[in-house]
């Protein structure tokens, strides 16, 4: 090839000699004038220079306010495309029809070189004419290498494939565009124009991701990135948009699947055009809606109504929006509106209350002060009050008893299964009247009858025989005993035999039982003892007991009366048939063949045995080895002793039993159920347990929230204990006798009571109502006593019942408010009045008894009357001032702030002496 001169070449480039001289130099090729001449390889050179370079020229044309036209422009080359309009055409179509055949005839006059150059004399480069080489598509796209020839021809042919893929793929509008651009531009200069491109589609994108995503977020982000780095960098920019519709499958390689459909060619030429440095991008607003429909062939057509629904009414769109927004924030408040449920007993502490709706103590605490109710974190609430307190924090309160059903243990047996069991009898009467002699003389008749070699056992309760028939005795004589037991809802007995001494008559405690048995509804026999004696008059029993509504049958009435001697063993055997025949008129029976029901009558802690309890079997059969639970207490039965200490293995109903084998001693009169395993027993007696406690805080709270006040404003001061024994017995003598020792000044309260070891629970109560632990004959293990002392709690163990007495009162009297006694120490006669100036008036006294004390109180008594009471100021013997002066002596005395004194007052002195008092 032959040299070029300068000005030729500037001549082919249409630019002027100067401006090539500069590029030249730009370049490193020196030359000195126009009329140089330029190597082959140096023209080769300034020509891809040349071209590099203008070719990327952005040309920015404003079309409307809201799009900006942006062309990367080829300055020397003109390329008389007239597509322009077109572009114009398409781009008012696809405004209105988005996501249709609109696109792609709308991308192809973006490919167009601006027909409005910069550069006017530009010449096509021959370059521009080079078929797209796209080196680094052509390995990918190798199935269709077609690309580049779609240009022309295919422009006309895209859109009627659009019409049928259209929807799937509006990035169509793209490979449109590809042809020409592919022809116009060469490889060498693509990497600048990339570069521009990328920057202008970077812009862009920065605006249009945001669109894109909410269109569609996560998968075509995915896609576009698992894409992109299998293609060349500059077409990320373009690639990304065409891709956003290949989303669906980013997995796929995307080489093996371009060129199985029709579709997929389309989606994958696009990808083609990326390379084109000439872009246009339509206004972001659009992008995400042509990019909606892409690919998700399930959902083409919602998106596709979607998108043109959205174009075509953008304010409706976006009220939609807002309201989806709305709507997915009120589902995420939809758990927080939910009812959350938490199970409380019959009280609950707040710090409790707080912990089960997982909010801080002190948001109870507020609450509740602002409910106008001062609380601290361990006061206990009533259910009514944590359900109002948990509503405000939206949670509903369920009480927890719903767990255990109290009644399940009294199903009522089916008729059939009801056998006659023996009657279950008491003895009451009036002091003396000769209830234990009455028992004795039963008990000991049938022993001697039918059950000699026995070893009679004290167990609360005992059975005779008579003919084949039993009876079962309790064996607590005394109404208080029935009493009790009913007060604890324990009703065993079926027949009361009241016993009245033909010597004595119907007293106090005799209408008491009558009363009490009356009110139970049970049947009454009475037993007129102490026949044998002359005085007796059993027909005056009778007759007093008429006015209780005790009339017999030979007067009409239906009350069985039996004459008997408990002494000399007199009617005995015809009161048992009394009472058996009174129990057949009750028809007493009872189901056998059921889990063992009944009561417990005595307990007590036995050194060697453990927990002991009597149970008396009302209903079912008691096994050994069966699993039971009394209330609190629970268990399996380790062993059964009858009344006659004789080891039994079965006990059916009307029989008393002792039974070994419970967790702790259990409370007498609380019921006694066998259970299928000890599981059960173990979970009814937590349950009893848990009420047990949250009946005691309750009963702790009402104390400090109401009465204390009440009591801090009488000024009664009260000691609460809690008691601790080995047995039941000891227990209600130990409170009975502590009680007796409140006065009007200081009560003394045992607020809980109960037999067995110290617990932890007991010095918790105690911390929390300020009580002293009295134990009897029991100790706290080495936790308890520890917690004791962290606690401040004080614990005081005992075997003798006085000393415990005296201790107590001793206590008590610790509390109470010492008094004060005036204590007069001496007396004075006024004789005669000295006026001594800023003294005031003097009194010249003598000392009739006792002694004058400077300072001390005094009083000034006239004709009997106290006129004055206060404090001896001065105090003199002649003109020195003394501590005290002893009868027999004259002195001076002066009384502090008063001076009218008169001769013949009586001073009289005292002092204040502190008395303790004494309950
Ligand atoms: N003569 C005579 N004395 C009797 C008879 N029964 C009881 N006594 C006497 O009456 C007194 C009281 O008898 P208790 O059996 O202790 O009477 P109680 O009702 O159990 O008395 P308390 O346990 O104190 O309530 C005793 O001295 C008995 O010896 C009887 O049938 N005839």
């Amino acid at each position: 090839m032959s040299k070029k001169r300068v000005y030729e070449l500037a001549r082919e480039l249409g630019i002027d000699n100067k401006e090539l001289i500069s590029r030249l130099e730009k370049l490193g090729i020196t030359v000195k004038s126009h009329s140089g001449t330029l190597e082959d390889n140096e023209v080769e050179r300034v020509i891809k220079e040349f071209h590099a370079r203008g070719a990327t020229e952005m040309v920015e044309q404003r079309i409307k306010t809201t799009v900006i036209r942006r062309r990367a422009v080829h300055v020397p080359q003109e390329e008389p495309v007239a597509e322009e309009p077109p572009a114009e055409a398409e781009r008012a179509v696809r405004e209105e029809v988005p996501a249709k055949p609109a696109p792609p005839e709308e991308v192809k006059p973006v490919e167009v070189v601006e027909s409005q150059p910069a550069v006017p004399e530009g010449e096509p480069l021959p370059a521009v004419k080079k078929p797209l080489p796209t080196p680094a598509i052509p390995p990918k796209k190798s199935p269709i290498p077609p690309t580049p020839e779609i240009s022309g021809e295919e422009k006309q042919v895209i859109p009627e494939k659009m019409k049928e893929e259209a929807p799937k793929e509006p990035i169509v509008p793209e490979p449109g565009k590809t042809p020409p651009v592919a022809k116009s531009v060469p490889e060498e200069e693509r990497a600048p124009a990339r570069a521009q491109g990328a920057e202008a589609a970077g812009r862009e994108v920065g605006r249009i991701p945001p669109g894109r995503r909410e269109g569609r977020p996560p998968a075509p982000r995915a896609a576009a990135g698992g894409e992109a780095p299998a293609r060349q960098a500059p077409q990320r920019g373009e690639a990304r948009r065409p891709e956003t519709g290949a989303a669906p499958r980013p997995a796929a390689p995307p080489e093996k699947e371009a060129p199985k459909t029709e579709a997929d060619k389309l989606k994958k030429k696009p990808k083609i055009p990326e390379e084109v440095p000439v872009r246009e991008l339509p206004p972001a607003k659009k992008k995400p809606a042509l990019k909606k429909a892409p690919d998700k062939k399930d959902f083409r057509k919602t998106i596709e109504e979607e998108t043109v629904e959205r174009v075509a009414r953008p304010g409706r769109w976006k009220e939609e929006k807002k309201a989806a927004a709305k709507m997915k924030k009120t589902e995420i408040t939809v758990p927080k509106a939910i009812k959350r449920r938490i199970r409380i007993g019959e009280a609950v502490t707040v710090g409790d209350l707080a912990k089960k709706m997982g909010v801080k103590a002190n948001e109870v605490i507020n609450k509740l002060m602002r409910m106008g109710l001062m609380a601290t974190i361990n006061q206990s609430i009533d259910f009514d009050a944590a359900s109002l307190i948990a509503t405000e924090f939206d949670y509903q309160v369920e009480p927890v008893g719903m767990e255990y059903d109290e009644s399940m243990f009294k199903v009522e047996s089916a008729a059939e299964n009801l056998k006659p069991r023996a009657p279950v009898v008491t003895i009451m009467g009036h002091v003396d009247h000769g209830k234990t002699s009455l028992l004795d003389a039963i008990r000991k008749t049938r022993v001697t009858e039918g059950e000699a070699g026995g070893i009679t056992q004290a167990i609360g309760a005992y059975h005779v025989n008579l003919k084949g028939r039993e009876i079962v005795f309790l064996d607590t004589p005394g109404h208080e005993a029935f009493t009790a037991m009913r007060a604890r809802g324990a009703q065993v007995t079926d027949i009361v035999v009241l016993v009245v001494a033909a010597d004595d008559g119907v007293m106090d405690q005799t209408v008491e039982a009558i009363n009490h048995s009356k009110v139970a509804g049970v049947p009454i026999i009475v037993a007129i003892n102490k026949i044998d004696k002359p005085e007796a008059d059993p027909g005056r029993i009778k007759q007093a007991l008429t006015e209780y509504s005790l009339i017999p049958e030979e007067w009409g009435g239906d009350t069985i009366f039996c004459e008997v001697s408990a002494k000399q063993k007199i009617g005995i055997e015809e009161l048992l048939e009394l009472i058996l025949l009174q129990a057949d008129i009750l028809e007493l029976k009872a189901d056998p063949d059921r889990p063992a029901r009944g009561v417990v009558i005595e307990a007590r802690l036995d050194r060697g045995r453990g927990p002991v309890a009597t149970v008396l079997i009302q209903e079912g059969t008691l096994h050994e080895g069966d699993a039971f639970v009394s209330k609190t207490e629970y268990g399996r039965v380790r062993a059964m002793n009858d009344d006659q200490g004789r080891r039994i293995r079965v006990a059916g109903p009307a029989t008393p039993v002792e039974v070994i084998g419970f967790s702790r001693v259990p409370q007498a009169s609380a019921e006694f159920n066998a259970v299928e395993d000890e599981k059960k027993a173990r979970s009814i007696g937590e349950y009893w347990l848990r009420k047990e406690r949250e009946r005691e805080l309750s009963a702790t709270s009402k104390i400090t929230l109401e009465q204390l006040y009440e009591k801090m404003k009488e000024g009664v001061k009260e000691l609460n204990v809690i008691l601790r024994a080995d047995v039941q017995g000891s227990l209600e003598a130990l409170a009975d006798a502590l009680t007796k020792l409140s006065t009007d000044d200081i009560k003394l309260k045992v607020i809980h009571g109960s037999t067995g070891a110290i617990t932890e629970t007991d010095v918790m109560l105690a911390s929390a109502s300020n009580a002293i632990i009295i134990g009897f004959n029991v100790r706290p293990d080495a936790r308890v006593t520890e917690l004791a002392e962290a606690e401040g709690v004080d614990i005081k163990l005992y075997d003798i019942i006085y000393n415990v007495i005296a201790d107590v009162r001793a206590a008590m009297e610790g509390l109470l408010e010492p008094e004060y006694r005036e204590m007069v120490i001496g007396r004075a006669e006024v004789r005669d009045l000295f006026r001594v100036p800023k003294v005031g008036t003097v009194a010249g006294s003598f000392v009739t008894d006792g002694k004058m004390v400077r300072k001390s109180n005094a009083k000034l008594v006239r004709d009997g009357v106290i006129v004055f009471d206060g404090k001896i100021a001065s105090l003199r013997r002649f003109k020195d001032d003394v501590k005290e002066v002893l009868a027999g002596f004259e002195c001076g005395i002066g009384i502090e702030g008063f001076n009218d004194l008169r001769v013949g007052d009586l001073i009289e002195a005292y002092v204040n002496e502190k008395v303790e008092r004494k309950l």
